[in-house]
């Protein structure tokens, strides 16, 4: 039997066909920089809107994106993540575009991107980053998603999960590197998996971003002393009982 990544990535093949008949503006925008936050902030924090995963299932499914994207920006978020997968994760395009309409942060499509057309649809709906998982892609398709992201003027973050996948990786030169400590494969979670990758990251000179997982004070400041310089937070955002309270706890 596949995994839930061979799953999702089954779906995204029909999806990638669904959207090359469609037509998106390939006009490159100005885009707001993720790496630039993470060069000079002690601390980038990167808040997703989540309403549904298929660990978890259902966080918050009828939460309001655009109140939801303009309480991150006023907390401090320096970027926030939409989850535009439907099948899955219970979110869309239309939840892209709808915060790109209240807000200036930039924007994050989170999604499972192995073809060209699907950096178009999330350009045209106003992304500003997107994710590239190596678990998803060869090394040549890896390297050829980059170029054409980074031609669009967009930041990329190259998401890994183990050492063979780092290297990989770190063979595209990439500028930013995200762990992810969820096992996408087994939904295992823990903060290990940043520690142990950390030290070739930050020796790489790639800049560094710890995701999944990260719930309090503690968990950042573990991934931090590891060298991580920005974290992805979502499903402690999506459930907290006050934004605000969790964002202030979080940054102490
Ligand atoms: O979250 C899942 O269940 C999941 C399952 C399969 C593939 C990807 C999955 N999550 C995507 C993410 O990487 C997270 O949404 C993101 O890092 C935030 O994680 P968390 O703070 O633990 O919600």
């Amino acid at each position: 039997m596949g995994t839930i990544l061979d799953t999702i990535l089954d779906q995204k093949r029909i999806e990638v066909e669904e959207l090359k008949q469609q037509t998106f503006s390939k006009e490159k925008k100005p885009h707001a920089s993720l790496a630039e936050s993470l060069r000079n902030k002690s601390l980038t924090i990167i808040s997703e809107i989540k309403r549904a995963s298929p660990s978890k299932g259902d966080l918050n499914l009828n939460v309001d994106v655009q109140e939801q994207g303009k309480t991150y920006e006023r907390c401090g978020a320096s970027a926030i993540s939409v989850l535009t997968d439907t099948k899955f994760f219970k979110g869309s395009f239309a939840d892209l575009e709808k915060v790109r309409e209240v807000t200036t942060v930039p924007l994050l499509c989170k999604d499972f991107v192995i073809d060209e057309v699907q950096i178009d649809r999330a350009n045209d709906a106003g992304a500003d980053i997107i994710l590239l998982i190596v678990a998803a892609l060869s090394q040549q398709r890896l390297q050829e998603l980059y170029n054409y992201a980074t031609s669009y003027g967009l930041d990329v973050i190259v998401e890994v999960h183990d050492e063979e996948e780092l290297e990989t990786a770190l063979s595209i030169q990439p500028a930013i590197v995200g762990v992810n400590n969820r096992n996408l494969k087994t939904f295992e979670v823990t903060l290990e998996t940043t520690e142990r990758l950390a030290e070739r990251i930050v020796s790489s000179g790639a800049l560094f971003i710890s995701e999944s997982g990260i719930k309090t004070r503690e968990d950042v400041e573990r991934v931090q002393r590891a060298g991580a310089k920005g974290i992805l937070v979502g499903e402690a955002f999506m459930t907290a009982a006050s934004l605000e309270e969790l964002f202030a706890g979080l940054q102490v």
